[in-house]
């Protein structure tokens, strides 16, 4: 039987993309390829995290249980965990909507023809988060409008480099577009000048909610 290593799974509201403010459940899955500096997970990206294994009958069940309809698979990065495909064609044939937090390295190629496809929130990492060499820009031709490009930004030249990226794989034309601060680095307000100066129509604004209504800190919420 498979199963998979979740570092946690919680009920709550989701705090970020385009079903923000919609209650769902979050499979948070161990392991991850890169080191985001501002990583808010970071904890569950080591290979001796303590992780239940799990099977997609027992999580089937315990979302069952909450009688929810929106599930984020997260991390981590959830698109390299073993068998992670199974999970998603599962989790679709039994009637949940499926959402994806993806790091914007791992090829969407085998994703996106599931029978089951589900909607990736892709991030591309800016230059400030130091992981920005590790991005596959082939990903952007496969995203479509249920889809989410995001660019968590700590500066004003992550914004330039942002732009400069949705210019050059004509970004919008496929998906929405969020820009979200890193917590605590970047005044929400200087995102929203950055739009207004340069016209940004296409662009989204994104606060993290949960980090508004639990403490920053706060796991499982
Ligand atoms: C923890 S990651 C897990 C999924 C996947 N590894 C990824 O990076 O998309 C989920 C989302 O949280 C965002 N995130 C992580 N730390 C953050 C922070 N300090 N401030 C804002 N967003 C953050 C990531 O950029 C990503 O969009
Ligand atoms: N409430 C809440 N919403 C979220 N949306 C994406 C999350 C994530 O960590 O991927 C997340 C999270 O950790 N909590
Ligand atoms: S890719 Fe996601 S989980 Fe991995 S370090 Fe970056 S933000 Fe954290
Ligand atoms: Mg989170």
């Amino acid at each position: 039987m498979i199963t998979y290593p979740v570092v946690e799974k919680f009920v709550s509201i989701n705090g970020e993309g385009q079903k923000a403010g919609e209650i769902a459940a979050f499979i948070r899955m161990r392991g991850c390829n890169l080191a985001c500096n501002y990583c808010d997970t970071s904890w569950a990206n080591t290979k001796d995290c303590p992780c239940e294994f799990l099977s997609a009958e027992e999580l089937i069940t315990w979302l069952k249980e909450h009688s929810i309809e929106n599930v984020t698979l997260t991390g981590g990065e959830p698109l390299l965990t073993e068998e992670i495909a199974p999970l998603i064609e599962a989790l679709g044939t039994a009637g949940f909507s499926v959402e994806i937090e993806t790091n914007g390295s791992v090829s969407l190629n085998t994703f996106d023809t599931l029978a089951h496809r589900p909607a990736f929130t892709m991030d591309y990492k800016c230059p400030d988060s130091g992981m920005e060499n590790a991005m596959n820009t082939d990903n952007f031709s496969l995203l479509i409008p249920k889809d989410t490009v995001k660019f968590v930004v700590s500066s004003i030249s992550d914004l330039d480099k942002a732009r400069k990226i949705c210019i050059q794989y004509k970004v919008a034309e496929h998906c929405p577009i969020f820009l979200s601060p890193v917590f605590g680095r970047i005044e929400p307000k200087e995102i929203v000048e950055y739009m207004i100066e340069h016209h940004w129509n296409e662009a989204r604004l994104q606060l993290q909610m949960h980090k508004f209504i639990w403490p920053p800190e706060q796991r499982g919420v």
